[in-house]
């Protein structure tokens, strides 16, 4: 089938790309020149695992293209695919310029008669509005058709998520618009759930507001966890092992971050408000996340007392590992507070320090390796569990650092192995661990 992706991040270059691979003739549209180019020579603009590889393939077989020009873009395709971002507005709802831009081109810009397909997480009603926006400014006689296909796609294993993913979410008034959209993603073989518009459009804010809901909660167990003395990996296994709750999301940390969470949960109060529902649980998941992101630096100050004059290294700045994406990661909120208080910091993350760079304040330091960023340092700080990091030598600390202190946020490595090197280790929901004085 012939299919058109407008918006190539991390949703709609994953989406056009798999698509390609499935078989379909996929052009992916975008507003920025330089990204188009260079993807039409097969680099990635994201940092993906698997991705580059199954572009150059696909465009190798001449079923993958790209380009700026949506009349061109939109030509005979059956199906348009809308990818663009929903960012967030100051007050938290969702922000659908890029959206109302997109309607617009597609109904000044079709030629034949399309499905779009919206894949870009809008609020409950958005693909009416966009039907609306379509019709009223259409210039050709041809008839549109609106489907709402949330994505449900993780950054870091998002080509992986999509061949894999539990479930594919079609809401249509229109049966034969979403049996199209089906038949686009037989060859997947993953289970359809067929709905109504609206539903589908709540079914991803559902989702996105329950996975933060699971980890704001393991969050606060972890809090009441390090008072009372218990250790939260063993509450969260031995929970996990009632089916009904499952094993997974319960990882305690430092909150979470990303493109998504934060601004879907920001964005489903809102929705929520807009009908005059108050949406206590849900606000208390968010100030929960907010709180949970302060608490390695107020560790730390309870700690040292101050940090100002203190060297301390930062491993891993992306909010998760795996991708090279910075948005609303807990490093900005800490790497801001440790400056703010005068600590000398260095930074080191595998592949999201350009990004980070635009984002981070300009006294931090950045470093090409672990080694360099523990170096003397007086502390470390980690952010994310990145392989690398998990594979850290513990044993090496007590000669590089100048003080062997771990602050880490997402739980790396075992109580046991920390005493066996004898370095002092403070985690999440876990007991610490100080160092043994060694007595000649
Ligand atoms: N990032 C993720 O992991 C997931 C994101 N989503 C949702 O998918 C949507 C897209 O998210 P991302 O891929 O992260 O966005 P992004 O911000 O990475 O990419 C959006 C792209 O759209 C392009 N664009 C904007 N206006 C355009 C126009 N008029 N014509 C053509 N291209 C245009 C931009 O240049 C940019 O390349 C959002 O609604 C997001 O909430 C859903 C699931 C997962
Ligand atoms: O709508 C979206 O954009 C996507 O949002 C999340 O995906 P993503 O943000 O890429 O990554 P996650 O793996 O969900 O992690 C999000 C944040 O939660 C944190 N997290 C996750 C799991 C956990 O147990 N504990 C925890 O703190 C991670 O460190 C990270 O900061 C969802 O998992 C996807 O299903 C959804 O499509």
């Amino acid at each position: 089938m012939k299919i058109s992706v407008i918006g190539t991040g991390y949703v709609g270059l994953v989406t056009g790309v798999c698509l390609s691979d499935i078989g379909h003739q996929v052009t992916c549209i975008d507003i920025d020149q330089q990204k188009v180019e260079k993807m039409r020579k097969g680099i990635s603009p994201i940092f993906e695992p698997g991705l580059e590889e199954l572009m150059v393939k696909n465009i190798d077989a001449e079923r993958l293209f790209f380009t700026t020009d949506h009349k061109a873009g939109f030509q005979n395709a059956q199906a348009i695919y809308i990818a663009v971002g929903t960012p967030q507005n100051g007050d938290g709802s969702a922000n659908l310029l890029f959206i109302e831009q997109v309607a617009k081109d597609i109904a000044t810009q079709v030629t034949n008669d399309v499905v779009v397909v919206t894949k870009s997480t809008v609020p409950v009603g958005t693909n009416d509005y966009i039907k609306k926006l379509i019709q009223e400014q259409l210039v050709n006689d041809v008839k549109v058709e609106v489907v709402s296909n949330p994505e449900f796609l993780r950054e870091g294993s998002a080509v992986k998520d999509t061949f894999y993913g539990d479930r594919i979410v079609i809401g249509s008034d229109s049966e034969t618009a979403a049996s199209l959209i089906e038949e686009v993603n037989k060859s997947f073989g993953i289970p359809v759930y067929k709905t109504d518009i609206r539903s589908a459009e709540m079914i991803k804010y559902a989702s996105n507001a329950f996975l933060a809901t699971k980890i704001s909660f393991i969050n606060e167990i972890s809090n009441i966890c390090e008072k009372t003395g218990a250790n939260v990996e063993d509450v969260a296994i031995g929970m996990g092992l009632d089916q009904r709750i499952g094993n997974k999301f319960l990882n305690a940390g430092i909150g979470y971050g990303g493109s998504c969470f934060p601004k879907d949960t920001n964005a489903l109060v809102q929705i929520a408000g807009n009908v005059e529902h108050d949406f206590e649980l849900l606000k208390s998941v968010i100030k929960v996340n907010n709180d949970q992101q302060r608490l390695l630096v107020d560790k730390a100050i309870n700690r040292f007392g101050t940090l100002s004059g203190k060297r301390v290294a930062i491993l891993g700045l992306a909010f998760k590992p795996n991708t090279d994406d910075m948005r609303e990661a807990a490093s900005i909120k800490i790497s801001q507070e440790l400056v703010q208080m005068g600590a000398e910091v260095v930074a080191y993350d595998p592949i999201a320090m350009e990004n980070a760079k635009k984002l981070l304040p300009g006294a931090i330091m950045y470093v090409n390796s672990i080694d360099e960023a523990i170096l003397n340092a007086d502390c470390a700080f980690i952010l994310t569990e990145w392989d690398e990091i998990k594979k850290i030598d513990l044993s090496n600390l007590n000669n590089v650092m100048q003080e062997a202190v771990l602050f880490d946020g997402r739980n790396c490595f075992s109580i046991e192995e920390t005493k066996n090197v004898n370095i002092e280790y403070h985690s999440i929901g876990r007991p610490s661990v100080m160092k043994e004085l060694v007595v000649n």
